[in-house]
């Protein structure tokens, strides 16, 4: 059943980011703040991996540790092994994020090494995330598609889904890394992951390279999933999915969202201002339709 209100999870400053030109570290805080100030309540503010991988993410602890921090909305960050969650904690980070794939070549072009050992990786982070008390989200990339693999079989996202679920993350998001997959197969691997993993603890996260995005979600959420991750202004891509655009743009969601009466908590003026803002600041238009609308 179609869910009342979505949860949406942000990743521009930090999926965007990570794959446009470098901005200053005080854009990204500017960009953070807005962000929290348009109503939304889940961040993914920064990434704890090598900076001679991501160089875009290497001042991750000093954003972190100077937003302007509201009570009730969540910075989180990325972090694929113990040092990674070290660092994030030492910064502050309130929430962290492993990252696997569904596709064995992603998973070595993107973090070097195979599934299996990213597993072996995951496992004394989460052990010291909750002796920490730090909740874990975990991401499995590739759902739609691989970038080096092309079809990827929907059991093995299943069976990676469940691996980190039953590891201990509260929640399994999707991500169709190259934005390829279309309404109909959205769904059906969303339902088959169901299968494994309770759809209230998964979250949808598209790229919107083919355009398909908004039409995989509307597909989606008939299922009852309740939570998206987007990118204001469209943020961003993938370095290791070469062409991949950025998230679904947060404003283009919210407005169709909105237009379904399914509640957000997200003001879309203010959103579209922030977004607009870090295009500026990137020298680049915005990747949001409805912030140009708005905007025009
Ligand atoms: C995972 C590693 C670190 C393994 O990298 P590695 O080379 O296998 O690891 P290593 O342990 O051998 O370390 C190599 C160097 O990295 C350093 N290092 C090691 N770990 C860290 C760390 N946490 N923070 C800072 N530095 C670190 C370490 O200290 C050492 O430094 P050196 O001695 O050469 O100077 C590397 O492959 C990496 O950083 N990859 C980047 C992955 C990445 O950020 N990808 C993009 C995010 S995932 C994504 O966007 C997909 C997602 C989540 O959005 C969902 C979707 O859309 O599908």
């Amino acid at each position: 059943m179609t869910p009342k209100s979505v949860s949406i999870f942000e990743v521009g400053a930090r999926d965007g980011l990570q794959n446009e030109n470098p901005v200053t570290t005080q854009d990204k805080i500017i960009l953070i703040e807005a962000l929290a100030k348009a109503g939304i309540k889940r961040i993914e503010a920064a990434s704890f991996v090598s900076p001679k991988w991501v160089p875009q993410m290497a001042d991750s602890g000093e954003v972190l540790r100077n937003i302007a921090r509201q009570s009730d909305v969540t910075y989180s960050a990325l972090t694929p092994n113990l040092k990674g969650l070290e660092l994030a904690l030492d910064a502050g980070a309130e929430e962290v994020a492993i990252f696997g794939a569904a596709s064995q070549s992603f998973s070595q072009r993107n973090i070097n090494c195979s599934i299996e050992e990213s597993i072996e990786r995951f496992a004394p982070v989460m052990e010291r995330a909750i002796a920490a008390n730090i909740p874990v989200r975990g991401y499995v990339s590739c759902v739609l598609g691989c970038p080096y693999e092309g079809d990827i079989a929907v059991s093995e996202v299943a069976r990676v889904s469940e691996i980190l679920y039953k590891m201990g993350c509260y929640e399994i998001s999707l991500g169709d890394t190259i934005g390829i997959g279309t309404p109909d197969n959205a769904r059906r691997m969303l339902e088959t992951v169901a299968e494994k993993v309770p759809v209230d603890k998964l979250a949808l996260h598209f790229h919107d390279t083919y355009g398909q995005a908004l039409a995989n979600i509307l597909a989606c959420l008939e299922t009852g999933v309740s939570v998206i991750d987007s990118s204001v202004a469209g943020l961003g891509g993938c370095p290791y999915a070469k062409g991949a655009s950025g998230n679904l743009a947060t404003e283009d969601l919210v407005y169709m969202l909105h237009g379904l009466g399914i509640e957000t908590g997200i003001d879309l003026q203010l959103l579209a201002q922030a977004g607009n803002r870090i295009s500026q600041a990137l020298g680049r238009t915005t990747g949001s339709k409805v912030a140009r609308a708005i905007s025009g």
